[in-house]
């Protein structure tokens, strides 16, 4: 089954646009676990029992296994997810970008390393950064293109002067995915919930990929401006929210509160699209 089929069968089974992301930090762990870099396997594997039949997918964010040098209880949260939620596609969030013959090493990392369903791209170093991983067929890979963070503008909003129809640097990001280099069906964009406006401008130009939109939560992103400029009939979107679930509580409810928060976002984005 490919990640689209997976993201496609998970919407529909768990009635939800919510992806859970795992960014696990010790010093937020509740009272128990906290402080503890080896308890982050123990506080991920709670948080995806607590909430796999309330999501489209999970996100674990490479760098807060790597900065405890927790990469192998990573690769046995992977395993975890893969056996107790395996309808719930995985979507590793590492944002790598390097030439082709570092790019098979990252996409092997990803994919045969930790068996992720899909991955994060930075498209900055062009196409042929981007396609060692799409030899890995029936996986997902989605570009950054309109991400969340005010400094996104910096890059993103530029005007391309060489491209006909002077286009901003994320739309042509967009357009590109969404055509030439989308070979197998496999690309999907970043859009960040803070610029529901710019999630609409991606909408048009990227009509049948998925996207992934993180921002909600923690970031402030409007769920309901969110899903209205995102989801169609043909492209599907995969809302992310991390912190505000991970940390809904740091008391001894933990997992009881970390579900409800996922719920009460879950029930948010499907009341924008009923
Ligand atoms: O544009 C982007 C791309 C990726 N992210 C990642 O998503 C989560 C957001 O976490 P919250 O706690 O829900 O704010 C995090 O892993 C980021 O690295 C993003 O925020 N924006």
């Amino acid at each position: 089954m490919t990640f689209l089929d997976m993201l496609h069968g998970a919407t529909a089974r768990n009635d939800s646009l919510l992806c859970v992301g795992l960014d696990p930090q010790p010093q937020r762990f509740p009272e128990g676990l906290r402080g503890d870099a080896h308890r982050i396997y123990d506080f991920c594997a709670a948080i995806v029992d607590a909430t796999c039949d309330l999501a489209c997918a999970f996100k674990p964010q490479i760098a807060y296994f790597a900065a405890h040098g927790a990469e192998g209880q990573l690769e046995r949260l992977m395993q975890h997810m893969r056996a107790n939620a395996p309808h719930v596609p995985v979507i590793l969030d590492a944002k790598r970008g390097d030439i082709g013959s570092t790019a098979q090493q990252y996409a092997r990392e990803a994919f045969e390393r930790y068996g992720a369903d899909a991955v994060t791209l930075s498209p900055f170093m062009g196409f042929d950064s981007i396609e060692p991983y799409l030899e890995y067929h029936g996986k997902g890979a989605f570009l950054l293109c309109r991400t969340s963070n005010p400094g996104g503008d910096d890059i993103q909003a530029q005007r391309l002067a060489s491209v006909q129809g002077q286009p901003l640097l994320y739309e042509h990001i967009a357009a590109q995915a969404q055509g030439p280099w989308n070979k197998n069906g496999q690309l999907g964009l970043v859009v960040g919930a803070t610029y529901p406006e710019e999630i609409a401008r991606v909408r048009q130009l990227a009509p049948t990929l998925p996207l992934l939109i993180p921002g909600v939560g923690a970031q402030g992103g409007d769920a309901v401006a969110t899903v209205r400029a995102g989801l169609t009939q043909e492209g599907t979107i995969a809302v992310n929210s991390s912190r505000a679930v991970l940390y809904a509580s740091g008391d001894g409810d933990w997992k009881d509160a970390a579900r409800n928060a996922a719920w009460a976002t879950r029930e948010a984005l499907n009341a924008a699209r009923r």
